[in-house]
């Protein structure tokens, strides 16, 4: 195998009709698969999404496989080949594309737990550690290491699927090296030494997808997983050691059609835009290759920046396209052909990765020293920037200060000015009183009034006096004026121009404190990390240290050894993390005899997407399990809409008799659709239970005796899902109003359109309340002032009345009893966005049903997921205890909620905190300032309530900043 350009090799796979599909007219006769060709008949039908003509096409692949192909055959075409490049260090790439259901999934991954279902994923896992083995037969001084990490980008943000806790949720970050290429930082590398250990990590990040999707109510088909395998291996020949590596990507991309639905409807595009950001910049980037037009926009998103390699770069890569022949799915049919199509064009350029650990460790270090020496470089020039700055803006100051006093000095004058010239008038004013008084007077008061005219003259002089000062004083002030003008001009340039110097550096900074972020996870990936040697494999390293003294072993065989140590040290703690997350999630077997636990009774979940169906088991012991959000007092934990702290209770009696209870009657419970009374329902094996409107599950009990009871084994979501719809029931707070309106209906329309009204006012009931548990599961900052979702029936002039649905604001202070309710008419009139408050409630949105659950509710199950992958805290309550005012703060995160007790100071001191933390400086600007506070006297004069109100929402301002810009880590201290 040389070194050189290659093209993509593209395969297209056609999946069996599925039922909906024979539903719809089965295949059509439009497309004839041969074994390196699809040939697209030219027709004269289409639907409204494709033209309605098309001349014949056809589209070359290098392999078709039609329906009758196995797991094993596609492998061998596809993931064998990769494989073995990757054995002889080439880098490769296996993604599948295609649409929603189309078979991606079963094709990358299938059914890892038996052997003829497994895709090329788990396949090519397997046959990695066999062709390992092989090697080392061949060469005992073959040693490998091999690495897997497992990723999702969900939104254009990338999550770990193999980390847990609370890192779990950090969103990570992708970088082009310009050596190493694309790095995503902070990505758990876990070791791997056989295919159980792969399994292990395809389960749990499988689990992780469907807890993830369960709590967003979402589908994985929105999502793109990456699982890569890092393969290092060092043989020994002819006493020459020579390393290599390979990185092999296995990537299962989102559905390919979202894009289409998604542009139908406006609200939606504006919304999700970063859900199928990835793949359409994909497939620009797939254009430009393929054309060799322009440079393709791999920055745009996170997926094509982490693929880059394998787009373009050395790698060594495959496309599968997934595709149904079905008549119904042609439109996605033929977009999914032209993007294979394009595919093909595409060439890479893959290079053998001959290079020695050592080699690698050493380049990283001297990177990083030369980075640390810029790094240092760029503090000494920003802190000498900041001290001239400092200077500038001092003296800019003092000249300001040398303006101002010139200026109260002429206030001054002018003001004594004045207070003359209004003295000069009352004298001239009594002098010419005086003249007119008799002659004889006026002699005797001569005297008198000589001392008048004495004083006139000297204030006349005084007059003359100061307003020669004041015009030197104008003179001067004029001059100092223009002064201060100059130095304010000069030294706003210097400003300027600094302060673009300083971000400019502050970049800089940033660029390469991540630089060296990655280079240090990397020197850490290649290097043997003894710190993260937990202390028991230390004990384990101390032994083997000793068995080697005693054995008299060589120092690179004790290397070696203790490399292995470190490596197995680490598996083994990735492992217990896993099993412990796991167990927090409810999905363990604590309390059941390990020999009763083939009997215990347990749930299993239904999903969407056949790929995470059934893959989070839940097991009931005997006894009371309670399931809801609250980690503490419940065996299994769920998050999502509906889902409350405690949600229901099952109680297990013999491992025989199962019942199920709601917690309160709000506890939204169904039992194959039927909503559970606060009395209770007994379970049979294969009912399914609905928990909140997130979380679907089979009942498995293998001692029942019905053994399969009321429900079907072989019970899919959709099928549940019918089950709930068919049973829903009119919410009963509107069941009057809904009363009235049929009334009205059926005397005016007749039966059948007062049977429709029903009918959609129990949809509405139903997705109205699902609006309200994602809205309530939102952080209050993402809420858009939208209080509660209501039904309203609306009549008007033209025909039938129409279900509507209609937002509510409430103002918090106002008395529950005063609704105002608004006309239609005048809410047109006067838009949402300029109302003001006016009462307790008012509406602020108002949407026929059909186009609130199209446009609407996608919008606020977005707002709902983002809160699940971001925490959000609200100021719950607030209490005088002494004078002092106390914040009751509740922290939402997994739907679960943790309250903290706050003092203003504790804000105070927060906020100094983290100013101070230069790392922080560039995420936190822009930082709204704390509301200030007020002594005692102010705050009366404010009046008291408003005061409050504003330093609350202020403080609530502050939180939601801090909420959204700082990962739960950084906040530890405060939250
Ligand atoms: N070649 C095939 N043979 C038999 N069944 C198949 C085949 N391809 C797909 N299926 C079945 O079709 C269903 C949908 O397939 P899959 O989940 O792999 O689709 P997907 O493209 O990954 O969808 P999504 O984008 O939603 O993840 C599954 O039940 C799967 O078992």
């Amino acid at each position: 195998m040389a070194d050189g350009a290659n093209s993509v090799f593209v395969a297209v796979r056609c999946r069996p009709p599925n039922q909906k599909e024979r539903a719809h007219g089965g295949d059509g006769d439009s497309l004839v698969i041969m074994p390196d060709r699809v040939l697209l008949k030219a027709s004269d039908w289409g639907d409204k999404d494709i033209e309605h003509h098309w001349e014949q096409k056809e589209f070359g692949y290098d392999h078709v496989f039609d329906d009758s192909f196995t797991q094993e055959r596609v492998y061998d075409a596809i993931g064998e080949p990769l494989l073995k490049n990757a054995m002889n260090a080439y880098n490769g790439c296996v993604f599948a594309y295609g649409q929603t259901g189309s078979g991606k999934t079963h094709s990358m991954v299938g059914d890892a737990s038996n052997e003829a279902g497994r895709g090329i994923q788990p396949r090519a896992c397997m046959r990695l550690f066999e062709l390992l083995a092989e090697k080392q037969k061949e060469n005992t001084s073959f040693q490998a290491t091999v690495l897997a990490t497992y990723m999702e980008i969900y939104n254009e943000k990338i999550f770990d699927l193999l980390s847990v806790g609370e890192s779990s949720k950090d969103e990570l970050n992708v970088r082009l090296h310009p050596t190493l290429g694309p790095i995503v930082a902070n990505l758990k590398e876990c070791p791997i030494q056989n295919y159980s250990d792969a399994a292990e990590l395809f389960d749990f990040g499988a689990k992780r997808r469907a807890v993830g999707a369960t709590q967003m109510n979402e589908t994985s088909s929105r999502s793109h997983a990456i699982f890569t395998v890092q393969i290092r291996t060092s043989v020994k020949v002819s006493g020459v050691t020579t390393e290599s590596q390979a990185k092999v990507h296995f990537v299962d991309l989102a559905g390919s059609e979202r894009q289409k639905k998604t542009q139908a409807s406006g609200t939606r595009l504006k919304e999700g835009i970063g859900i199928n950001q990835s793949l359409s910049t994909l497939s620009r980037v797939i254009s430009d290759l393929s054309t060799g037009r322009g440079l393709p926009p791999f920055r745009e998103s996170k997926l094509t920046l982490l693929l880059k390699d394998a787009l373009m770069g050395n790698s060594r890569t495959a496309l599968l396209a997934c595709i149904s022949t079905a008549r119904y799915n042609l439109a996605e049919t033929i977009s999914t052909l032209e993007f294979a199509a394009r595919c093909k064009l595409v060439k890479t350029q893959a290079r053998r990765n001959e290079e020695s650990r050592a080699d690698v460790i050493q380049k990283l270090t001297a990177e990083k020293e030369a980075i640390e020496n810029q790094l240092q470089l760029e503090r000494t020039r920003s802190d000498e920037l900041c001290a001239r700055l400092q200077m500038e803006l001092e003296k800019s100051e003092q000249s300001e200060r040398g303006a101002q006093e010139a200026i109260s000095a002429k206030r001054e004058i002018e003001e004594k000015l004045q207070e003359l010239e209004l003295e000069h008038a009352s004298l001239a004013k009594a002098l010419e009183e005086k003249s007119a008084q008799d002659l004889e007077s006026r002699r005797a008061d001569a005297v008198a009034e000589e001392g008048e005219v004495v004083k006139r003259r000297d204030s006349v002089q005084e007059r003359e006096r100061l307003a020669e000062q004041l015009a030197a004083l104008e003179e001067r002030k004029r001059h100092e004026i223009s002064e201060l003008e100059e130095r304010e001009r000069t030294s706003q340039e210097l400003r300027d121009k600094l302060e673009v110097e300083l971000k400019a550096q502050q970049e800089r900074e940033q660029m390469f404190q991540q630089q060296m972020e990655d280079l240090r996870a990397l020197q850490e990936s290649w290097a043997v990390d003894q710190q993260s040697i937990p202390p028991t494999s230390l004990t384990a390293t101390a032994g083997v240290l000793a068995r080697l003294a005693e054995e008299g072993a060589q120092p690179l065989g004790r290397v070696a050894e203790l490399h292995d140590v470190a490596r197995e040290a680490r598996r083994e703690e990735q492992h217990q993390f896993r099993e412990a997350e796991l167990q927090r999630l409810g999905m363990h077997a604590a309390g059941i005899d390990p020999k009763d636990l083939a009997c215990a009774p347990r749930l299993m979940n239904l999903h969407p997407d056949p790929a995470l169906k059934g893959c989070l088991v839940y097991y009931l012991p005997t006894g009371d399990s309670v399931i809801g959000s609250d980690e503490e007092r419940c065996r299994v934990r769920l998050a999502g809409a509906g889902i409350s702290a405690e949600v229901c209770a099952i109680s297990n009696v013999d491992n025989v008799r199962l019942s199920v209870k709601p917690i309160n009657e709000h506890c939204l419970v169904r039992i194959n659709g039927v909503l559970v009374e606060m009395a209770g329902h007994v379970l049979a094996d294969g009912d399914r239970l609905a928990v909140g409107r997130a979380a679907i599950f089979k009942v498995h009990i293998p001692n029942s005796p019905q053994n399969g009871g009321t429900g079907n084994g072989a019970l899919d979501f959709e099928a549940a899902m019918e089950e709930i719809e068919a049973c829903v029931q009119v919410d009963p707070q509107w069941e009057n109003g809904l009363r009235k309106a049929m009334q009205l209906v059926r005397s005016d329309y007749g039966d059948e359109d007062a049977k429709t009204l029903l009918a959609q006012a129990k949809r509405a009931s139903e997705i109205i309340g699902t609006a309200n548990d994602y809205l309530e599961q939102t952080a209050p900052s993402r809420r858009v002032d939208v209080d509660v979702f209501e039904m309203s029936i609306m009549f008007d002039a033209w025909g039938l009345p129409a279900v509507c649905v209609v937002a509510r604001a409430r103002s918090p202070e106002a008395a529950a009893e005063d609704v105002s309710l608004w006309s239609l008419d005048r809410f047109c009139e006067e838009p949402p966005a300029r109302q003001k408050r006016r009462g307790p409630t008012e509406i602020v949105g108002i949407w026929e049903l059909q186009r609130f659950e199209d446009e609407y509710l996608p919008v606020l199950q977005e707002r709902m997921a983002e809160a699940y992958h971001k925490p959000w805290a609200k100021i719950d309550k607030e209490e005088e205890v002494a004078s002092v005012t106390y914040y009751t703060i509740k922290v939402t995160r997994d739907g679960s909620d943790t309250v903290h007790r706050k003092r203003y100071n504790d804000f105070l001191e927060f906020d100094k905190l983290i100013r101070s933390k230069s790392d922080l400086k560039e995420v936190l600007s822009g930082m709204p300032p704390l509301p200030t506070t007020g002594v005692f006297g102010v705050r009366h004069a404010l009046g008291l309530v408003d005061f409050h109100k504003r330093r609350r929402d202020g403080l609530q301002k502050y939180i939601d900043f801090l909420m959204d810009r700082l990962n739960i880590r950084q906040l530890h201290g405060f939250l």
